[in-house]
Formats: structure tokens, sequence, C-alpha cells
């Protein structure tokens, strides 16, 4: 396995532009933008204080007389990985879905199919833009939908490498501090979380799905994309009230070399790895989205809240503990809400953390707590490393049951039936239920794995065959077409030839006719009757 230790979780913000109401508004001072990205510089956020904002007011209290007052105009700056400046699609600096998409997508494929975990995290208050930036719409589609055409184009250019690619999907939210599996069957959906010693906390019996083609994951999103709770709230018409994890998990495995190089060999490494995609539900005030009365929104609306700031207080002591890394690190309360207990290891263990945090660009106190936030992330490490597993490390002694001489699926029922009887006959013998199941599992697990390679072979042969077809194909287009040029070629000769066959004998004529009449002028000089 190889190590990297104490990478950054990258930082991306992201200003939304103003929204129909927004523009609505009567009073034009508070539909200005607060935000401001340079365009020379595109890591810089720099966020104006406005007269009327109770952080300004606070700071006017707070100055001592004798000291210089707050001018009318302050600005607080920012430094993240990247600011993201989607205000004004006039600007020349704007960037749509598909623009970010350019800027991180390729980062995040590359760390996935190097074998390492990844996250891509959105944040930010309700309305800012979560949801929009991760899912999108249909012009303008989302970093989600984004990211698994490109890793599903990746998985085919991988056959020609010899490496077979699954790639499963698995969709949950996370509702009044609840796990319901959006993918799942229709009744019961609630799931637990559970603990691995070695990955972490995971959903137990989660359903996940394996994706072939865009059309299986587009229907898998659009089924849970339905179950996921929101509602309409005075701040979003379409307010997420849960938040939601898409988990696509990678496995590689990489067949060896063999001699000829149609024969895929046997599979000698194998990488899991996987993404989590997170639309988290947005922070929010009672006040602002106005849902007094309706008891259902106000316990969601608080359980996010509590789970929004227990994640604050995670990445407030790991911000911390990063930043003494003498001292002795602080205890990280990641059990005391599902959000961090399942994203514990995308905060501070084996993966590569990705957040964005959206803001919007007139509500200063939401978005100067966000950038605050942000600020923090930006020193927290991850210790990510590559899931590689060398498989010739794996004792496997089924291959022994291969007769390599054979026909593969004879070959596989005749072991098949052998070894039914011989765990018959140790079922019967001393042997115990547990060592004779054992060896049953072995069976299975060889049994599948040789049906998984032979598959693969499968599609890497078809792969191959395609891509000859598809050489024989440009090669007859190119003898046509020297074919073609070779009549042309042909007719031009012919043409030349025959002119100048043409010309010669003009040639010719005119000389015969030159010398004809030269030879009558000579013999008019001898004749007789022109003498006297
Ligand atoms: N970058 C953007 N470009 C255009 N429209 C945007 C952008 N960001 C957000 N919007 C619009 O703003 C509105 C709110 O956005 P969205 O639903 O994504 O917010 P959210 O942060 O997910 O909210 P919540 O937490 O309430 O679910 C939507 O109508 C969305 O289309």
């Amino acid at each position: 396995m190889s190590n990297s230790k104490g990478t950054n979780i990258k930082v991306l913000v992201r200003v939304r532009p103003l929204l129909p109401r927004e523009e609505a508004l009567e009073d034009e001072s508070s539909k200005q933008c607060l935000i401001t990205m340079p365009v020379e510089s595109p890591m810089t956020t720099i966020l104006k204080v406005p007269t009327t904002s109770t952080f300004h007011s606070q700071k006017n209290k707070q100055n001592r007389p004798g000291s210089p007052s707050i001018s009318e105009e302050e600005f607080k700056k920012y430094t993240f990985d990247e600011s993201i400046w989607s205000f004004d699609r006039h600007q020349d600096n704007f960037v749509d879905n598909s623009a970010f998409y350019e800027k991180t997508g390729p980062d995040i494929i590359n760390h996935f199919f190097q074998g390492y975990n990844v996250c891509l995290l959105a944040y930010g208050q309700t309305s800012s833009g979560k949801t929009h930036t991760m899912m999108g719409n249909r012009n303008d589609p989302g970093l989600i939908p984004l990211i698994i055409k490109d890793i599903l184009g990746q998985k085919e250019l991988l056959i020609n490498e010899k490496i077979n690619c699954e790639v499963k999907i698995s969709y949950i939210e996370i509702y009044n501090e609840q796990v319901n599996d959006l993918l799942g069957s229709e009744e019961s959906t609630k799931c637990r979380v559970r603990e691995h010693p070695i990955t972490g906390p995971y959903v137990e019996n989660v359903k996940d799905f394996i994706v072939n083609d865009y059309d299986d994951f587009k229907n898998l999103l659009n089924k849970g994309n339905l179950k996921r709770s929101t509602a309409s709230t005075s701040m979003n018409d379409k307010s997420s009230r849960s938040h939601a994890i898409i988990t696509l998990t990678l496995k590689q495995t990489k067949f060896a070399d063999a001699d000829s190089s149609l024969d895929i060999g046997d599979a000698d490494e194998e990488m899991v790895s996987n993404i989590k995609l997170v639309d988290l539900a947005g922070s929010e005030r009672l006040a602002k989205t106005k849902v007094y009365g309706q008891q259902d929104r106000i316990k969601e609306g608080t359980l996010i809240n509590k789970s929004l700031s227990v994640l604050g207080r995670c990445i407030n002591l790991l911000s911390a503990n990063s930043s003494n890394p003498n001292s002795k690190p602080a205890l990280v309360p990641y059990r005391d809400s599902i959000l961090t207990y399942l994203l514990k290891e995308n905060l501070a263990g084996n993966s590569r953390s990705f957040m964005i945090f959206c803001v919007s660009p007139i509500d200063f106190e939401e978005t100067y707590q966000t950038l605050n936030y942000a600020t923090q992330v930006k020193t927290i490490k991850t210790a990510a490393r590559a899931n590689k597993t060398k498989l010739s490390t794996i004792p496997v002694q089924w291959d022994l049951l291969r007769q390599s001489d054979q026909d593969a699926i004879t070959s596989l029922k005749q072991e098949v039936q052998e070894l039914t009887d011989k765990l018959k006959r140790m079922e019967s013998s001393e042997q115990t239920p547990s060592s004779a199941s054992d060896n049953f599992n072995k069976l299975i697990n060889y049994l599948e794995n040789e049906t998984r390679r032979l598959r693969f072979e499968n599609k890497y042969l078809k792969n191959q065959l395609n891509k000859k077809d598809k050489e024989v194909e440009e090669l007859n287009k190119h003898v046509n077409y020297i074919d073609h040029e070779f009549d042309e070629f042909a007719f031009q000769i012919q043409q030349i030839q025959s002119d100048s066959v043409s010309q010669e004998k003009n040639h010719l004529q005119v000389n015969c006719q030159t010398t004809v009449e030269e030879l009558e002028k000579e013999l008019e000089m001898f004749d007789p009757v022109r003498a006297f």
C-alpha cells in the first residue's frame, strides 16, 4: 500500500446568482452582491461587511475611545483552493456547472482510479446552491452526473489495459438522525450504522447496484431523488430536508500480461475505492425559513442544525489538532451525529476530500460564517492511501484445481462435482461442519472469481475484436482511396500520353509541310519552263 500522509482537504467556495425572489426586492441596497472574486486572483474571495450588519455594529461598540473608527467600507479577504464565481453569467470569469467540473473533475477521477477513497461534499446555508452544484438540472447538469459520465467512460478505456472495472452505487439519506436507503425496497428502508475495525463506519444492509452505463445510473438516481425528503420553505421552493450521500464503489481487477497479447492472464492486482458524493441539508434559521407552527419542519430543522453543529465542532477540533501537532490531540465527537460518524474517514482518515462551500451573494451573516468555517477546513489533513491488494499474495490454493489443457467449463464442472463429493465425505467423517463449509465457501469464491475472469476475458476479446474491426474498416477506406487515386493517376497518364502523341504528330506534320514547301521551292528553280 502506498501512503501519502497529510493531504489537506481541498476547499472550494462558490457564490450563486440572485434568485428571482431576491431580484424582485425593492430596496436596491439589499440586493447588492457582497462578494468579489478578482479575475486575476482565482483563489481570492472578498466579502464586503455591510454597515448595517450586527458584526459591523459590534465592532463599532468594541472600538475604544481614541482608536481609529471602522471605515465605512470594510472587507474580509480569504484565500481558498478555488473561488468559483457564478454570480453573473455576463462576466468573463463566470463559471457554470460544466466549467466548474472541468476545474475539479479530473483531479477527483484520477484519485478515484488510483485507488484512493474520495469524498466530495457540498456545504452551505439553505438555498445557497448545494443541490444545484451537486445534481444540477437538465440544462446544466451538476458534478454528480458529470463525474459518473467520466467514470463510466474511463471504465471502458481500461478494458484495453486488461483492467476490469465494476462500478456499484448506493444512495442513502440521513433524515431526522435516521439512515434511509433511497434505493431500498418499498417498506423498510431504515438502516443501522456499524463500524468496521479497518474501513471505519458503514451503513449495514444498504442495497447497492451495478452501474453498467449512464442509463442505469439515471434510473437509479431518479428513483432515489423521488424518495429523498424535500419540502418547500420560504427560502427555497424545493429545500433538501435530509443529508444525501451517494456512494460509488469501484473494483478494479488487473489481469497479468500473458504470453499472447490476446490472453488476459490471471488477476494479479485488485483495487477497491469508493467516492462519497454528499449533498448536505442547509443550515437554517427558523425565522428565515418561516416554518413556525409546522412541527415536522421545526423538528427537521432542529436536527439538521444539530448535525451541522456537530460537524462544525468536529471541524473545529480537527483543525485545532492539525495546527498543534505536538500537543495531545483532542477527542473528536464523531459519534454525536450520524452524519459525522459516517464521514469520520473522510474528515480525518483514509480519504482525499474536497469541500465545496456554497454562499449567497447577499446574506452577510450566513456567508461570513460559512467562509470562516471554510477557512478552518483548509487546515484539516486526511491520510489517504491507495487501496491496492496484490492478489498473488493471497494464498488461493484452488488454482491447483485448474487443468490448463482442458476446456475451462468442463474442467470446472468436474471440479464442482469432485469437491461436492469430497464435501459430502467430509461431512460424514470427523470434519467439523465449520471447516467443511469453509472449504465450500472457498470453492464458491474460486468459482466466482473464475467466472468473473472468464466474463472479463470475453469482454476484453470483444473489445479487441471491435478495435480490429475498426482498423479493418479504416484500412478498407484507405485501400478504396488508393484505388481511386490510382485510377485518377492512370487516367492522367493516358491523357498525357495521348496529348504528347498528338503534339508529336502535329509537330511532324508541320515539319513535313515545311520540307515539302522547301522541296517545291527548289524544284521550281529547276523548272525548264521557268528558266526561259
Ligand atoms: N450556480 C447557480 N446557478 C443558477 N442557479 C442557481 C445556482 N445555485 C443555486 N441556484 C438556484 O438557487 C435555488 C436554490 O438552490 P439549491 O436548491 O441548490 O440550494 P440548496 O443549498 O441545495 O438549498 P437547501 O439546503 O434548502 O436544499 C434553486 O432554484 C437553484 O436553481
